[in-house]
């Protein structure tokens, strides 16, 4: 039977969004993304600047019946915002008998991130990894985080650095349970926190896909005065949020999360980080642009946070911090 595909490009900021859009309305298995620039040497780490404005390219299926013309329009109107501001493409429209007609066929998407990550299918055969790699399986769901966004590269990248084993920490705002996942792995315990029960689902999700249970608890809650704040998208308060009270637990937070919310909870981190005798008290934040990376430094260092590290990927940037004592 023949298929209507589908097609557009878009960007590493709004390719999540495109994802979250369609998760809604349509069944993910039907959806193909691929980066754009296959050119890219699988072992080259992320740039700084990617300089093309498009970085991947969706492609989508829906049978080719009598209803094909209304699927169509509501996926349309779905993405039209996106297209007006720039950051995906008009939809493209083929009829073609089967999938990937005239292209080559996709390889899964497998994303490298920083020097050890690599972001595969969700449904992935466990391969042994290579002793310098670690696999992060991951649904695509309504929840943020497929590891293609700038702020998720880049808390990533940091967390490479700073995880150590044993360390206890909190992943705030967990979305996908991308870094969740990903600090278990480097020998963590973690508190995954969301005040959103699909990020929640999500998580936990991910948190049994990858064999993580054991070092991830996943709560439906927020730190401190976060637990008020509602909901990121819209500011209307949630119901069954626990308030995580800030007491030195941590060894390390890591937030990727709006910078206003940094900037309230600024003395919340604070008080959640633990001293011990050798390892410093660490924050890594991310979520933001540089437009609002002075705000979040002023907040942060009035209560006593150093800045000690970066990453940048275009205008995003992730910061690291070590809490002076
Ligand atoms: C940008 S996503 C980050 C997801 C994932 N950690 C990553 O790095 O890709 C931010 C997440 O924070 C959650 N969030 C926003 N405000 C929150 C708050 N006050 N307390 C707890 N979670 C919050 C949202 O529901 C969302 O899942």
């Amino acid at each position: 039977m023949p298929l209507m595909e589908l097609s557009l490009d878009t960007t590493h900021e709004a390719v999540d969004w495109v994802c979250t859009l369609l998760a809604e309305n349509i069944d993910m298995n039907d959806v193909h993304i691929t980066e754009y620039d296959e050119q890219c040497p699988s072992d080259q780490t992320e740039p700084d600047v990617i300089d093309s404005h498009w970085s991947f390219t969706i492609r989508l299926y829906l049978p080719y019946d009598v209803h094909s013309r209304v699927r169509r329009e509501k996926i349309v109107n779905l993405l039209s915002p996106l297209h007006r501001t720039g950051i995906a493409t008009a939809v493209e429209t083929a009829v073609v008998e089967e999938k990937f007609t005239g292209v080559d066929k996709p390889k899964p998407l497998v994303h490298r991130i920083g020097k050890k990550f690599v972001v595969v299918a969700p449904d992935a055969a466990d391969e042994s990894e290579a002793t310098d790699e670690i696999i992060l399986k991951l649904k695509t769901t309504l929840a943020f985080g497929s590891g293609l966004h700038p702020a998720t590269i880049l808390a990533l990248k940091l967390l490479e650095r700073y995880i150590v084993p044993q360390m206890h920490v909190l992943d705030l705002g967990s979305g996908s349970g991308i870094l969740s996942v990903a600090m278990a792995k480097l020998g963590a315990t973690v508190l995954a926190l969301d005040n959103d029960i699909i990020a929640v689902q999500a998580t936990q999700d991910a948190v049994h896909r990858n064999g993580v249970e054991q070092q991830v608890t996943v709560i439906q809650g927020s730190l401190g005065s976060g637990s008020d704040m509602g909901h990121w998208m819209g500011g209307e308060a949630i119901n069954n949020v626990s308030k995580i009270e800030p007491q030195e637990a941590f060894d390390l937070i890591v937030a990727n999360i709006l910078a206003r919310v940094h900037i309230a909870l600024a003395e919340d981190y604070q008080r959640s980080l633990r001293q011990t005798h050798t390892d410093p008290k660490l924050l890594i934040t991310a979520g933001f642009t540089t437009d609002h990376e002075e705000d979040v430094v002023t907040a942060l260092s009035a209560v006593g946070f150093e800045v000690i590290d970066s990453e940048r990927l275009n205008e995003w940037v992730a910061l690291a911090y070590r809490l002076g004592s």
